[in-house]
């Protein structure tokens, strides 16, 4: 497995590209660790195939350097770079059996066939098709497939990195959450370094330790689960991540002060920079409530999501969503929102521009060292 490095890489498919909008995939810098759990999330268009194909060889970028391990690779091609690749439609043999599917990318590297049973047999536990090893591959269900499919991406120990791409696109439903689950369990055991591509935040969020946000060729933030939730770092993850998304609000600033409409809102903490730009305040609904007093706004829809209320609400024109515990007040309902301040964050041309609430631990070490 590699460390993978992506160093000032830009693509694009226009021959002499002269301006930002002519590159497909805009400057990209990150480090993938090796043995990571990597996703790659971003709506249909925003670059990610151009990104996969770059690192699996089959793209030469028009800038930049990819490096496996310190190794330039930028143009080895996809058969040099000891990469697995899983597919949105399973790639496997129908007329081999499970067990020769699985044992093929060993085989064709001429790998004894001792080490062959073993390592197809382990993938084969792993991955709960041990029952099926006989059967051939025609008769298997769509999602049996796709786990096939699966193993024979895993089942070498030498590859550099093993790709997903959209690989839960054919499976049912209700299915989708059992492969998804079994991929998380699969990268803890084999602990190959993992790129799994995707425009579905779920699905990012369960498998990744350390998700890739991208919008429109940019790479708009890079973090865990939940760093994205928690503090997004433009408001294009706060609206991507999340159900409902970060409530996104236009505001103006008076003095240093951000208004929505009539109505002063604290943030978090101080505001980066001059602040110049069209100016937003985000929150996520799960830190908007209902109290006595705050923003007045009315009740416009209440859903019931199960665990929680979704009180979508009026103010100032805008439309402002709460998260609520119980039941929620009747349409039409006159209330009041209060904003959590350590959750309020205030975006200027949709990047974060306020910095973090300091934690109760910091603010006391600090007052501790002043009183020193
Ligand atoms: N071969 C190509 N020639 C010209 N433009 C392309 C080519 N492939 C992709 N593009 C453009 O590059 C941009 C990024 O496309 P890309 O396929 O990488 O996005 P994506 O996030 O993978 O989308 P999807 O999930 O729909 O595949 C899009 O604007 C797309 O139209």
């Amino acid at each position: 497995m590699a460390k993978i490095t992506l160093s000032k890489l830009r693509h694009s498919y226009v021959p002499n590209p002269s301006s930002e909008s002519d590159y497909a995939l805009k400057e990209i810098d990150l480090d993938w660790t090796d043995g990571g759990a990597y996703a790659l999330l971003g709506p249909s268009g925003c670059g990610k195939s151009t990104l996969l194909n770059i690192i699996s060889g089959l793209l030469v970028p028009s800038e930049g350097q990819i490096l496996f391990d310190g190794k330039d690779v930028t143009t080895l091609p996809p058969d040099q770079r000891n990469i697995a690749q899983v597919f949105q439609f399973p790639v496997i043999y129908d007329t081999m059996t499970v067990y020769d599917n699985l044992a093929f990318p060993l085989r064709n590297r001429g790998r004894d066939e001792a080490i062959v049973k073993e390592r197809v047999m382990a993938i084969a536990e792993m991955l709960e098709v041990t029952n099926l090893l006989t059967m051939r591959a025609a008769g298997l269900s769509p999602d049996n497939k796709q786990k096939i499919s699966m193993g024979r991406g895993l089942v070498r120990e030498d590859v550099n990195v093993v790709m997903f791409d959209e690989p839960l696109t054919v499976i049912d439903p209700h299915l989708k959450w059992k492969l998804r689950s079994k991929l998380k369990e699969l990268h803890q055991r084999v602990k190959a370094t993992m790129i799994y591509v995707t425009h579905d935040q779920t699905e990012a969020l369960t498998f990744a330790d350390q998700v890739v946000v991208m919008q429109d060729g940019l790479v708009v933030q890079i973090g865990t689960p939940v760093e994205l939730f928690e503090r997004p770092a433009h408001t294009f993850v706060g609206h991507f991540i999340g159900s409902p998304g970060m409530n996104v609000l236009p505001c103006e600033l008076r003095a240093g002060q951000p208004y929505i409409g009539t109505h002063p809102v604290a943030l978090e903490g101080p505001i980066k920079g001059d602040a110049i730009g069209k100016t937003e305040v985000g929150i996520r609904p799960e830190f908007v409530s209902l109290a006595n007093s705050g923003l007045p706004a009315t009740v416009t829809k209440v859903s019931d999501v199960g665990r929680h209320t979704v009180v979508e609400c009026e103010a100032e024109g805008q439309r402002i969503n709460a998260v609520i515990d119980g039941v929620g007040p009747a349409k039409g309902s006159a209330v009041h929102l209060a904003f959590r301040q350590d959750q309020t964050r205030l975006y200027v041309d949709g990047w974060i521009a306020t910095e973090a609430a300091q934690s109760a631990t910091e603010t006391k070490t600090e007052t501790e060292e002043q009183a020193q």
